[in-house]
């Protein structure tokens, strides 16, 4: 099996994502949504990408962002890959010509190898728990045998990761990648350096 990647998601502060790569974090995310507590701004993501050394991939997460806003985002920060977080249809995704990844929200009942079909242009179908009304990050795993084998796109496990659970999850769900958020933060936006580097650790001696 190959090495399995690691995204640090919802990354605020230059020392955080540095801290980050220090680990050996894959992908730092940005998170450009308003009503979330790690909400950046644009200048805030910049800033921190600037501090940052190369071969990190950086990572846009929107959720139903409107053209405009997204239009001004992408022409400000350079972002190598965007996160589809919301209810974007698959031409949306596609329509600003970047490598993107689908999150799906998973509950008992869906067909994820349909929903993984249905976004044949993305790089890679992220997989994470469904909480009615939240979107996402909301530290909440979802039963990780409903994934089936052979989807049609690399899987991005997330949802309620943590440096105690990642291993277990890769051996169940073997997945491309993982994405981590509210279990690696020592409280909301503010990540903890330590349970980074447990995390990543956890997931390399896979
Ligand atoms: O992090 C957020 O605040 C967020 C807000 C809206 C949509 C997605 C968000 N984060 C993503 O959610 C998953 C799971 O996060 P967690 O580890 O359970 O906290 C992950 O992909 C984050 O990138």
């Amino acid at each position: 099996m190959s090495a399995v990647r690691s995204k640090i998601c919802g990354i605020t502060r230059i020392e955080d994502a540095l801290a980050a790569v220090e680990a050996g974090a894959d992908a730092i995310g940005f998170v450009f949504y308003a009503k979330s507590p790690r909400a950046v701004t644009f200048q805030q993501a910049r800033a921190i990408i600037k501090a940052l050394p190369p071969f990190v991939t950086t990572v846009g997460l929107f959720v139903n962002a409107s053209r405009c806003e997204l239009g001004e985002i992408l022409d400000a920060v350079p972002l190598d890959l965007l996160q589809f977080h919301g209810d974007e249809a698959v031409a949306e995704c596609e329509s600003w010509n970047r490598p993107y990844i689908k999150a799906l929200r998973v509950k008992a009942g869906d067909d994820i190898a349909a929903a993984c079909d249905a976004f044949p242009s993305a790089s890679g179908i992220l997989l994470d728990a469904y909480v009615e009304g939240v979107p996402g990050g909301t530290g909440e795993a979802f039963d990780w045998s409903l994934i089936p084998q052979g989807l049609s796109k690399p899987i991005i496990l997330a949802g309620g990761l943590n440096p105690e659970n990642v291993a277990e999850a890769i051996a169940r769900v073997r997945p491309y990648a993982v994405d981590v958020s509210g279990g690696v933060e020592a409280s909301k936006g503010i990540k903890d350096h330590a349970k980074i580097q447990a995390f990543i650790k956890a997931v390399r001696l896979r």
